[in-house]
């Protein structure tokens, strides 16, 4: 299932069982930073190519699943597995990209586009020297990403939305079979936001995993093939189509439910 566009270089067959197991796989998780439980009882398995959103509201316990699922936090209770291996112990960075809330911000590194996709490739050459084909990969990322006009500049001189393309694009040249976004067009201007949603869903086409985080839900029942929505505990887990479902969305939300609808409710 692994089917989205790789390097020239590495077209090798890798028939072998990780296409049919789970990309993320959490079984009966709990986890709480105190005694009191943040998120209870969650089981989730998310399959190659899947593109699902997690929504909930805030304090829901959403950027906590995603600590759990990436290995960064440990389960209380229950086991949390990334590619079929303990999230904890998985140590195949590249497999994975992760894009920030406001991603970059705050940070004051003189660094160009080029050279934060470049990052993308050190898992590959060992934080070695890039070869031409490395360098064709990265800018072949830039060019997907539709920034290839603006390689040269600095990300602190960049728009919200053009520097969370920029760290899409590090992830591809990284070649990463799943992409997590906690909350990305957060601070992006509005018609920013529709086309890097566009963006996912030509990644989406092209065979990567993505899992979204995300406060506009309609963002999510447009793009996004499955919902999840949290609320310490899963209130719904099913295609982005049912998730109009009125009753789940109240008994998620409460009555804080109009706000994440848009507003009109
Ligand atoms: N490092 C931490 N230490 C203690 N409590 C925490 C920590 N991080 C989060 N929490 C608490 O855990 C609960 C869930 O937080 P979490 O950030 O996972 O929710 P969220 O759904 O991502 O929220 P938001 O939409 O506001 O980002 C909240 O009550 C929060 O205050």
């Amino acid at each position: 299932m692994r089917s989205h566009h790789r390097s020239d270089t590495d077209e090798a067959p890798t028939e072998t069982t990780e296409s049919e197991s789970p990309v993320i796989e959490l079984t009966d998780v709990s986890f709480g930073y105190t005694a009191t439980p943040v998120v209870e009882d969650i089981s989730v398995s998310i399959d190659p190519g899947e593109y699902v959103a997690v929504v909930g509201p805030n304090g829901s316990g959403k950027s906590t699943l995603m600590r759990l699922l990436l290995g960064l936090l440990e389960p209380d209770a229950g086991t949390a597995e990334l590619f079929g291996v303990d999230a904890t112990a998985f140590d195949d960075g590249a497999r994975v990209g992760y894009v920030a809330q406001r991603a970059g911000t705050g940070q004051d590194m003189p660094i160009t586009v080029r050279e934060v996709v470049k990052m993308g490739r050190f898992p590959h050459v060992g934080f070695g020297r890039l070869s031409a084909a490395d360098w064709r990969i990265v800018d072949k990322a830039i060019e997907t990403v539709g920034m290839t006009g603006f390689a040269d500049r600095r990300i602190t001189n960049l728009s919200g939305g053009q520097r969370q393309r920029a760290f899409i694009a590090r992830a591809l040249a990284g070649e990463a079979d799943l992409l997590v976004l906690d909350e990305p067009t957060v601070g992006v201007d509005t018609e920013s936001v529709d086309a890097f949603y566009e963006l996912l869903d030509v990644l989406h086409a092209d065979g990567i995993t993505v899992l979204l985080i995300e406060h506009d839900l309609q963002a999510v029942t447009e793009h996004a093939e499955r919902v999840i929505c949290l609320n310490r505990e899963i209130y719904f887990d099913g295609p982005s189509a049912e998730f109009t479902d009125s009753a789940a969305l109240a008994r998620a939300f409460g009555t804080g439910a109009q706000s994440l609808t848009g507003g009109g409710g």
